[in-house]
């Protein structure tokens, strides 16, 4: 059973091949892919048989795009927000190609789009944090001393899933732990507290794009960029404080996926090198950021950011001048092919 299949769409940023999706056949089958193919657009990317499927590449996003098509990174994974940007679903799962179904410990296989699904559609707990993990999950509750004024929780905007066997590590952890593999289950789903950021992953990742989608933009990175590697922290941070100011939620945890390839950590070391001195300063800015309570959508909330951005990043690099340009073209091009639904006849 497909749970909401109409409701979700697949979104693959590729560069390789897509061989994968054999693996996850019985699980993605019903849904709808979104293919984003990064690199040169002349060379033929296959699409395994069997799968309802949109592919893009560079050519098609420019000329979809237009002149905004300056925001899509290039030869960056980032470029995965354009299928973002085109679905009309409410949610987006999104997925990299060398990311395989993994099993729990009783051997099942784990069907992530279904847990993460589930996670989505329940409630998160960002206000008081419940020492039982998801009190919404079957066999566990809120446990004593949790407020009732807050078990009703708040809507969950992203869903962020882990990984098994090679973990998500930089490049200098990569180079001192070549063989460290991510071996330990852990069955939990866990509310991340308002007011506190955290490393957002985008390989095993999914979000409600109606509550959250425009503050999940990839940023400008890759190609022709001082920053690489760092796109989906950039859009992790910034749509955490987004969520923490629109009292939205976010999850981590559950589902695990199997993730494969060990990219090579001394090529990630020279992508990366900026990104590890600049995020000991990005994080500390994005932590005491306060939005004007006059924000009240994830598009105000995000121009608000890209106005930060500009005002106060400069100093580290003149490219998050580029950047904060970047963002605002982005909520541009999200309002142009995500105009506001007209309010219900009342
Ligand atoms: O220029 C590129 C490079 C890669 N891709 C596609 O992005 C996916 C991730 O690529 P890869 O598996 O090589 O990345 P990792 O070293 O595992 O690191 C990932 O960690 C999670 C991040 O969100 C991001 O996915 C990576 O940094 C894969 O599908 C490639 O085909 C691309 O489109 N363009
Ligand atoms: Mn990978």
């Amino acid at each position: 059973m497909a749970l909401m299949k109409d409701e979700v769409d697949i979104v693959i940023p590729t560069i390789r091949t897509l061989d994968f999706l054999e693996s996850w056949r019985p699980f993605f089958q019903p849904y709808h892919l979104i293919i984003v193919q990064d690199g040169d657009p002349s060379k033929t990317i296959k699409v395994p048989e069997g799968f309802d499927y949109d592919l893009y590449n560079r050519d098609d996003i420019n000329r979809i795009l237009g002149p905004k098509a300056s925001c899509i990174s290039y030869k960056e994974s980032a470029c995965r927000c354009f299928g973002f940007l085109i679905s009309k679903k409410k949610y987006i799962f999104t997925i990299d190609d060398d990311c395989f179904v993994a099993k729990d410990p009783s051997g099942k296989e784990i069907n992530a789009v279904e847990q993460h699904v589930r996670n989505l559609i329940t409630p998160s707990t960002p206000f008081f944090f419940n020492t039982l993990y998801d009190p919404y999950r079957e066999g566990a509750d809120f446990v004593r001393g949790y407020p009732f004024s807050m078990r009703s929780g708040v809507p969950t905007a992203v869903s962020h899933g882990l990984w098994l066997n090679i973990p998500d590590y930089d490049a200098p952890t990569q180079l001192v732990k070549p063989r460290e593999r991510s071996t330990r289950y852990v069955d939990a789903v866990i509310t991340i507290p308002k007011g506190t950021l955290y490393p957002m992953c985008g390989m095993n990742l999914a979000f409600d794009r109606e509550l959250i989608g425009p503050a999940m933009y990839f940023g400008l990175l890759g190609d022709g960029q001082p920053f690489k590697r760092y796109d989906d922290m950039l859009a992790g941070w910034l749509s955490k404080v987004v969520c923490d100011h629109l009292g939205l939620g976010v999850k981590t945890g559950l589902p695990y996926l199997w993730h494969s390839k060990a990219s090579d950590p001394f090529v990630n070391l020279k992508k990366e090198f900026n990104g590890l001195f600049w995020q000991e300063e990005l994080i500390p800015f994005f932590q005491s950021v306060v939005l004007p309570k006059e924000c009240t959508t994830a598009q105000q909330c995000y121009l608000e950011l890209a106005k930060l951005v500009k005002e106060n990043l400069a100093s580290i690099d003149p490219y998050f001048i580029r950047l904060a340009d970047a963002m605002v073209t982005w909520i541009e091009a999200w309002d142009e092919f995500n105009p506001p639904k007209p309010a219900a006849a009342s």
